[in-house]
């Protein structure tokens, strides 16, 4: 897991490896830079390319001052530097890197107000005006500056944040910052650049390495983890020899209704694929001859709505929810399950119910995984505007109740009860459609059952499903949830030790 940094402890990494590696401040900000510059030579490779540099007085200017003359070095000569001259601070490093600009054949303009600036021809423009230092929205000189140079609608590379963006915390509706084309950012990606919000401000990010002492960062005291490759690769065990089906768990899903019974193949489709030893789906009679034709390995327990769940710790792992309905008859079979105090894995209209019954909530199993969206997790937890409040109430909850949240989106947040909040990589717009959800509790389900912890099982499911979901739409506009629950096996096969 990449533990991920807010910018104080991104500084304090900054300082800690100055002074414990051989490695002075300035030299380090080189590096910075040519990280940067070898990202942006791999996009814009064109050096007839007129490049336009916005530096502010801080660090983050100081970069973009080392990225002038390592663009010069590397054959741009259609560079110009912007001095953004708002205040008397400037930075020690900034003020090196000024004068080995000025030494240099860079041409540079001082910019003391933001009416100086004038139409810029460049054909794209660097932003590193303001970085991580940013400590409050952008206002006056510097809103107008940054509004100008918007309204340029240039192709925008900002210098590890866009100039005007908080890197962690609230992210509002009314952003006045940069709109980047793309962050080139340093060592770790922004907490924010998880937060749909983020759009607003880069179209994309890609994080590039700058020599910061790896142990220490990793090492510091975090609550957001990036989940990696690797970390899935360790979790996976492999089917063993002489096991059996008994050795990989029964899992039961209670879904399907008669107008949604897609939902209950689909989430039985994906458990059946992602290995649990035996999938019983507790579905309407309607539905038996669908299951049947479909899925043949997955075994039926007909539904009415008398049904309770008897002797439900013959199961390993109990989803409720995919395509399930309201009614009170579900809403007893939800409280009774309830009463059987096991884990469960909580989705969709079992969600709802829950909303409906806030006194229910407080019942919920301790170790259950609950997967709400967006709008189910409002309606469950109450509304909220932006998504760093929305993650917030997930991690508290998820304390408080003693319960795995994954909160679903394109990045999903995986809370875990011991407050940690675990980042999902994978997934992409392709896998936007009905029932992609309906999969994921299957996976998680099966995860279950084969005796992964719940926040284990979380973290795989998320992960596998947008990793099979990525590989789908490498060759596909759109990618469709049962296309994800038939390829899952293959995916997780690449994975397994
Ligand atoms: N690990 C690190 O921390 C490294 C950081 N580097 C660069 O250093 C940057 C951070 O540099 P600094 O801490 O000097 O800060 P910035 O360069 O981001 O900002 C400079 C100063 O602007 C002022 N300011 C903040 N918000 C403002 C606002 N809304 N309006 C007007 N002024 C405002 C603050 O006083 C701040 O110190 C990073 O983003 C990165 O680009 C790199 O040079 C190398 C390593």
């Amino acid at each position: 897991m990449q533990t991920l940094l807010t910018s104080t402890q991104m500084r304090l990494a900054d300082e800690f490896t100055i002074a414990n590696k051989p490695i002075a401040s300035i030299d380090l900000m080189e590096t910075a830079a040519r990280a940067f510059v070898k990202v942006f030579l791999r996009n814009e490779f064109d050096t007839n390319k007129s490049v336009a540099i916005f530096c502010g007085k801080g660090n983050n200017g100081g970069d973009g001052l080392a990225i002038a003359h390592l663009l010069l070095n590397n054959g741009y000569e259609n560079i110009k530097v912007y001095v953004i001259n708002f205040s008397k601070k400037k930075s020690a490093d900034f003020a090196i890197n000024l004068q080995r600009l000025d030494e240099s054949r860079c041409k540079k303009v001082v910019i003391d107000r933001a009416t100086d600036f004038k139409n810029i021809k460049a054909d794209i423009i660097i932003d590193a005006i303001l970085g991580s230092g940013l400590n409050k929205a952008l206002e006056g000189e510097y809103a107008e500056l940054v509004k100008q140079i918007n309204n340029l609608n240039k192709k925008v590379y900002s210098v590890d944040v866009p100039t005007g963006f908080f890197a962690e915390g609230r992210l509002t509706a009314d952003y006045n910052g940069i709109v980047a084309y793309k962050t080139i950012c340093f060592q770790r990606p922004k907490i924010s650049f998880f937060f749909p919000e983020s759009k607003l401000a880069t179209k994309s990010y890609e994080v590039v390495e700058i020599g910061l002492d790896e142990d220490f960062v990793q090492k510091q005291e975090s609550e957001f983890y990036l989940v990696e490759k690797k970390d899935i690769e360790k979790i996976l065990k492999p089917r063993e020899n002489f096991s059996h089906k008994g050795t990989y768990g029964h899992a039961l899903i209670i879904a399907g209704n008669s107008n949604t019974m897609g939902a209950a193949l689909l989430s039985s489709m994906a458990c059946l694929h992602t290995g649990a030893g035996l999938t019983t789906a507790c579905i309407p009679q309607s539905g038996l001859i669908a299951l049947n034709a479909t899925l043949p390995e997955v075994m039926a327990l007909p539904r009415d709505e008398y049904t309770r769940i008897e002797n439900p710790t013959k199961y390993q792992a109990i989803a409720i929810g995919p395509g399930l309905g309201i009614s009170a008859e579900h809403e007893r079979l939800l409280e009774s399950l309830f009463a059987a105090n096991l884990p469960l894995i909580i989705d969709a209209d079992a969600l709802n119910i829950l909303s409906e019954r806030p006194d229910l909530i407080e019942k919920i199993p301790e170790q259950s995984i609950l997967t709400p969206h967006m709008k189910e997790f409002d309606r469950l937890f109450g509304e909220h505007s932006n998504w760093w409040d929305r993650l917030q109430t997930a991690k508290n909850q998820s304390v408080r109740l003693k319960i795995v949240i994954v909160l679903k989106n394109q990045y999903t947040f995986v809370c875990s009860p011991n407050g940690k909040v675990y980042i999902n990589p994978t997934g992409n717009p392709a896998m936007a459609q009905g029932g992609m959800g309906d999969v994921l509790t299957g996976i998680i389900a099966a995860f279950v059952a084969q005796k992964y912890s719940s926040l284990n099982a979380a973290i795989l499911a998320c992960f596998v499903h947008g990793q099979t979901g990525d590989q789908l739409a490498d060759d596909k506009f759109v990618v469709t949830a049962s296309q994800v629950a038939k390829e899952i096996s293959g995916v997780i096969k690449t994975m397994v030790p």
